[in-house]
């Protein structure tokens, strides 16, 4: 396995690319150490596929290197940079069994039979199929079909990455919470550098270590689930991971403090910058109800389970409040309070407060 590392990597299908408008990756500067298990989260068009295709050799970037273990691998065709791949669709041979599926990508590079057997039963058991290793894979659920496709991707233990675009798509949604904790269980086991791409935040975030959130062709923060929770660096990682998204209200500055709808907000710490467009960033989770506070008419209630989500308004503004307990009734008139450390000022998107030093 490597540590991969792209550098200053932009990509453009433009033949003479204008401006950064032009290029379906921006600026890519990203390293993944040996083991560990990432994922590429954005929504479509994004340039996830792109990354992934200039990882794999597919796609020969415009501009910057990709380098595994510091050997650069930016010249080198799919089949000399060792990366396992699994796709949205099972990619099996319906006329083999399960256990020769299993076994192909090993007996393809000429590995002896005893340790085809040794890798195949490990993989086998890793994945719960050991049971099914003399059924024709034809006659497979897509789920299990799936499973084996994973298996191929993950019976070698001589290649560099194993890379997953999109793996959960055809599967079941009552059998996709399974996948993708099998998966998690599978990384911790075989300890691989894996790379994850999907448009779901559920699978990323259950998945990865560590996720980059990618938007139009940049990546827009790279952190551990409980960062992009805790602290997003732009609206858009705060909007789109979270459910329901951060609240991003737009506000003036006043010194350190945000005024929002005519009213005082504290915020984590000083504000930085000056000018641009400024919004107030505040998570759902982290809006209560107090006594006294910014006064607000609640618009709907909603049960979700384990709590409920209040939809509020303030002067014009709609925003989202989380809570378990103390529940409004829709058209009633509450107040507002935001936690301060939660409380960030964005300007243009990017994060314009600093860290609060503990
Ligand atoms: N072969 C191509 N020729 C021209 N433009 C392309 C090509 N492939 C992708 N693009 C453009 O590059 C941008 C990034 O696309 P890409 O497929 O990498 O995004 P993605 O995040 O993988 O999206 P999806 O999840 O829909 O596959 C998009 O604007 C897309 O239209």
């Amino acid at each position: 396995m490597a540590q991969i590392k792209l550098s200053n990597l932009k990509h453009s299908y433009m033949p003479s690319p204008q401006g950064p408008d032009d290029y379906a990756l921006k600026e890519i500067d990203v390293t993944w150490r040996d083991g560990g298990a990432y994922a590429l989260l954005g929504p479509s068009g994004c340039g996830k596929s792109t990354l992934l295709n200039i990882i794999s050799g597919l796609l020969t970037p415009s501009e910057g290197q990709i380098l595994f273990d510091d050997r650069d691998v930016t010249a080198l065709p799919p089949d000399q940079r060792n990366i396992a791949q699994v796709f949205q669709f099972p990619v099996i041979y319906d006329t083999m069994t399960v256990g020769e599926n299993l076994a192909f990508p090993l007996k393809n590079r000429g590995v002896d039979a005893a340790t085809i057997k040794r890798r195949v039963d490990e993989i086998a058991e890793m994945l719960d199929v050991a049971d099914m290793l003399n059924t024709k894979a034809s006659g497979l659920s897509p789920d299990n079909k799936q499973k084996i496709s994973m298996g191929r991707g993950l019976v070698r233990d001589d290649v560099n990455a194993v890379m997953f675009d999109e793996p959960l798509t055809v599967i079941d949604p009552h059998l996709k919470w399974k996948l993708r904790s099998k998966l998690k269980e599978l990384h911790q086991r075989v300890k691989a550098t894996m790379i994850y791409v999907t448009h779901d935040q559920t699978e990323a975030l259950t998945f990865a270590d560590e996720v980059v959130v990618m938007q139009d062709g940049e990546v827009v923060q790279i952190g551990t689930p409980v960062e992009l929770f805790e602290r997003p660096q732009h609206t858009f990682v705060g909007h789109f991971i979270g459910s329901p998204g951060m609240n991003v209200l737009p506000c003036e500055t006043q010194g350190n403090r945000a005024i929002f709808e005519g009213h005082e907000v504290v915020l984590e710490g000083a504000t930085l910058g000056s000018g641009g467009r400024t919004d107030l960033g505040i998570r759902p989770e982290y809006v209560s109800f107090g006594e006294t506070g910014i006064p607000a008419h609640v618009t709907k209630v909603s049960d979700i389970g384990r709590h409920y989500v209040v939809s509020a308004m303030v002067g014009n503004t709609a925003l989202k409040a989380v809570t378990e307990h103390s529940v409004p009734e829709p058209g009633s008139q509450v107040f507002l309070q935001f936690k301060p450390e939660q409380s960030r000022v964005y300007r243009d998107g990017w994060i314009a407060t600093e860290e609060r030093v503990q």
